[in-house]
């Protein structure tokens, strides 16, 4: 579903951001994209969307060359970016219908795609509030409805549940559950959060300052390194602060 082969990534100031990145995300998965802060996380994600030119080293998304194929693979994924603007003076119902009318979705279907999408969120009884009177919560559930609202076959999230309280964290997982599941979505999603991405994810990978350390299932990763870290009921994060933790922070 998404392939990248010696992915890399040199900013104009000469930074190097991503170093040579091979990843494999499969039809179905719920991936988890961690890494401590300043590993290339955003950067990778705005290559994949085709928002940034990778340095060199080429990308595939659902069978696609993403440098060849922006128009196409823009209607074939969602994303939800790190830190994105609502329009505050818009109520839920009528942002999702403004976003469905960008995606040129046909005008009769609108109202139903809103409908679905706004009961999907849990957002139904604020259907005509105004954004501006949106939790934190709030915002972030229909940020997600607005990645789906042109039926994507992948959404990419950049931290979803950042700054959200624990009832939030868990609404948020349970509509990815629900949406790889039920719908069938791929879903490519950064986070801190290791306990959450434990939870959600079936397949993760590591990285480090723009290199892949590791890439594996939960389960693999859990049984490749148990011997390492002694410990009982061993997490993913322990596997996390493992692999990553020398000691240095953000380079
Ligand atoms: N436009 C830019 N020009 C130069 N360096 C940049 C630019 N954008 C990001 N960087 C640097 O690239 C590195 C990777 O940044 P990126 O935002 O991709 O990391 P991340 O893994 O998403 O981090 P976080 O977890 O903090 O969101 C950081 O050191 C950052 O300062």
């Amino acid at each position: 579903m998404i392939k990248t082969n010696q992915l890399r990534k040199v900013y104009d100031n000469g930074f190097e951001a991503v170093k040579s990145l091979s990843l494999h995300v499969n039809k179905g998965d719920i991936y988890g994209f961690l890494g401590p802060n300043g590993a290339g996380k955003t950067t990778t994600i705005r290559m994949l969307i085709g928002l940034i030119e990778p340095t060199s080293g080429d990308l595939e998304v659902s069978n696609l060359n993403v440098k060849k194929n922006k128009g196409e693979i823009k209607n074939l994924i969602g994303v939800l970016p790190e830190s994105h603007g609502y329009y505050e003076w818009m109520t839920g119902e009528e942002y999702l219908l403004f976003f469905s009318a960008l995606h040129k979705i046909n005008k009769q279907q609108r109202k139903d795609k809103v409908t679905e999408l706004l009961d999907l969120v849990s957002l139904t009884a604020k259907a005509n509030v105004k954004v501006s009177q949106y939790s934190r919560g709030m915002r972030q559930r229909l940020g997600i409805a607005r990645t789906l609202i042109h039926d994507p076959e992948i959404i990419f999230l950049d931290e979803p549940t950042l700054g959200l309280d624990p009832q939030g964290q868990k609404d948020i997982e349970n509509i990815l559950l629900h949406l790889n599941q039920v719908k069938g979505v791929t879903i490519f999603i950064t986070s801190h959060l290791l306990k959450d991405i434990e939870k959600i994810c079936n397949r993760v990978a590591i990285v480090k300052a723009g290199t892949l350390i590791e890439e594996d299932s939960v389960k693999g990763l859990m049984d490749k390194y148990k011997k390492d870290i002694h410990k009982d009921d061993l997490s993913l994060e322990d596997v996390f602060f493992h692999l990553t933790s020398d000691g240095k922070g953000e380079q």
